[in-house]
């Protein structure tokens, strides 16, 4: 049987019987439909993995019928070798997709590289992908390895791909066609052999149509597309998702949490989580934080951000925090780092700034998603 089958037993221990080993698919499924109740926790040192009431396939925890398709399409995919394109929102998992398809697939003894193209100046995103010589530019003092060399025999994870400037895109597609490159600054052609796994948050059929995304380069990488569902389109994953991240958090932190009230669970199956994941991650790990006793006392108020408001209400500093950082994202046209990036202005590093905007869910396409729904924020 193939499979991550590790969340469910534990020294060949089954704990619990809701679960059952779907053969066709070899993952396990949720027998029962998810239904909204208090959560008690498992959190005892004896349950340190992924409890028997998660349903979970290569640490991807969910059930619901959307994300079951996108898993069945990496089981599909995994084997074969092939080119990956995968879609989703921000914060929807595409990188554990991208894990997935490597760990099941040919590679997985290989390395799994992930490198993110995001907010990354023109040159220095050559030399990241493709490495350089010492004295290729001003500042280049040794040889670079890039990330292409260092996935050979391996699996390349390009993240948000649809940021690669067009100048870019043409040799980006020499490498997956050719299979070759020079490093910067020397004639030197290289050869390896990479699985490419994109993915982005964007529509890149339409940054295509737009002029911005070469059509060749499109084609080529959408030879099997994956699209990872928004956490609101799969409202019955949020319970198990609740209790994967409470009960991580309860230990790792080190807190007596046993209990997630009802309607602290029907609150969030309810929102809509523009940030989606990684949103309620943070949001469950605040959470824990703030509780003083064993039920979880979740700051539910923080979740009005993005719903309508009728008048002024007291911000909290995280609110503050992000409503200021979003106002200089907006000046920059949303370019973080570099002479004319908000981290400069926010006289922040670029890796500070960019943890924060993970942390307070802050990104363009949540920020993007909220006008599309209509929605007036109180920030
Ligand atoms: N189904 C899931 N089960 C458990 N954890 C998840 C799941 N999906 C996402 N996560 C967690 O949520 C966080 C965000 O996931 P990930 O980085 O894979 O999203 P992403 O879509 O690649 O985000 P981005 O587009 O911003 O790069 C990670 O900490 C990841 O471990």
């Amino acid at each position: 049987m193939s499979g991550n089958l590790s969340g469910i037993s534990r020294s060949g221990e089954i704990f619990g019987s809701i679960l059952l080993i779907d053969p066709a698919l070899a993952r396990p499924a949720l027998v029962q439909h998810q239904r909204v109740g208090e959560i008690h926790l498992r959190t005892s040192p004896r349950f340190n993995v992924t409890s028997s009431e998660i349903p979970s396939f290569e640490g991807i925890v969910g059930s619901s019928s959307s994300l079951s398709r996108a898993l069945d399409r990496v089981m599909t995919v995994a084997p074969t070798d092939a080119t990956v394109l995968i879609h989703g929102e921000t914060g929807t998992g595409k990188e554990l997709i991208a894990q997935a398809v490597h760990r099941l697939g040919r590679r997985r003894n290989g390395r799994f590289v992930r490198f993110n193209c995001a907010a990354i100046p023109l040159g220095l995103l050559e030399s990241e992908l493709f490495g350089h010589e010492k004295g290729a530019f001003t500042g280049a003092v040794a040889r670079k390895i890039g990330r292409f060399e260092l996935a050979n025999n391996g699996t390349l994870f390009l993240d948000e791909i649809g940021d690669i400037p067009l100048e870019l895109q043409a040799k980006l597609l020499r490498v997956l066609q050719e299979r070759e490159f020079e490093r910067l600054g020397s004639n030197q052609t290289l050869h390896v052999n990479v699985r490419l796994i994109a993915a982005s948050h964007r529509d890149l059929r339409q940054m295509v149509r737009e002029g911005k995304f070469r059509e060749d380069l499109f084609y080529r990488l959408n030879i099997f597309p994956i699209t990872v569902p928004a956490l609101r389109e799969r409202r019955d994953d949020i319970p198990a998702l609740i209790r994967y991240f409470a009960e991580d958090c309860v230990r790792r932190l080190d807190r007596r949490v046993n209990l997630v009230p009802l309607e602290t669970v029907r609150a969030l199956t309810e929102y809509d989580w523009p940030g989606n994941i990684r949103e309620l991650q943070n949001f469950m790990e605040r959470s824990v934080i703030l509780s003083q006793g064993v039920e979880l006392q979740a700051p539910l108020d923080d979740l009005r951000w993005s719903k309508p408001v009728n008048g002024p209400e007291t911000q909290t500093l995280s609110q503050a925090e992000y409503g200021h950082i979003l106002s200089v994202l907006k000046t920059t046209n949303w370019v973080v780092g570099g002479p004319a990036g908000a981290a400069l202005k926010l006289g922040l590093k670029r890796t500070t700034l960019i943890g924060k905007m993970r942390k307070l869910g802050l990104s363009r396409s949540r920020e993007a998603s909220v006008q599309h729904s209509g929605t007036v924020t109180n920030r």
